[in-house]
């Protein structure tokens, strides 16, 4: 079950786009796995400009995001992973990075992808991870979601 979640699958249009991955560096088995899934998400694109950039954690991905945008990328994709703790330094994590990553794509026009688990356990987060035993993946997602918004926002050129 993918709870409502559009197929994954190619995006037309957008083979021809300049693309940034920025990934956080906690939880490195499911880091991993959304990273893989980002990679194939370009990969059934035909998307052969692609960066990788790596940052310590989630909370550091507005920051990264915010550089790449201003950058001449077409699409981000903001990659990261955030399982709580026993305070409610989670919280603060999470939002600052949806927070700051909304702020990003607003702001500059840029698409970005977002691409963080905010995941009670480790459970939750390698069952969106892409992994052979995940239901869901969330890096293919995310990408799929970046680059078909840019697509789509490229017939509106400011
Ligand atoms: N607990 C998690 C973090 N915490 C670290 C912050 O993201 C940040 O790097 C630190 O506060 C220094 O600025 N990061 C994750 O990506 N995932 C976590 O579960
Ligand atoms: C989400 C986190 O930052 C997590 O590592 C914090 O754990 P804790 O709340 O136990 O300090």
């Amino acid at each position: 079950m993918r709870n409502g979640a559009p197929e994954l699958g190619a995006v037309d249009g957008a083979a021809g786009l300049r693309v940034a991955v920025v990934a956080s560096s906690w939880h490195t088995e499911v880091m991993a796995g959304l990273r893989a899934g980002a990679r194939r998400a370009l990969a059934d694109s035909r998307v052969a400009d692609v960066t990788e950039v790596q940052v310590p954690g989630t909370f550091e991905l507005p920051v990264a995001a915010a550089r790449l945008a201003g950058a001449g990328f077409d699409a981000i994709v903001a990659l990261g992973v955030v399982i709580r703790g026993g305070t409610p330094h989670f919280d603060y994590v999470c939002t600052a990075a949806a927070v700051g990553l909304t702020d990003v794509t607003v702001r500059t026009g840029v698409p970005v992808g977002f691409g963080v688990l905010t995941c009670d356990d480790q459970a939750q987060a390698l069952d969106r991870a892409g992994l052979p035993d995940s239901r869901e993946d969330k890096g293919y997602e995310a990408t799929a979601a970046a680059l078909a918004t840019a697509v789509t926002l490229a017939a509106y050129a400011p």
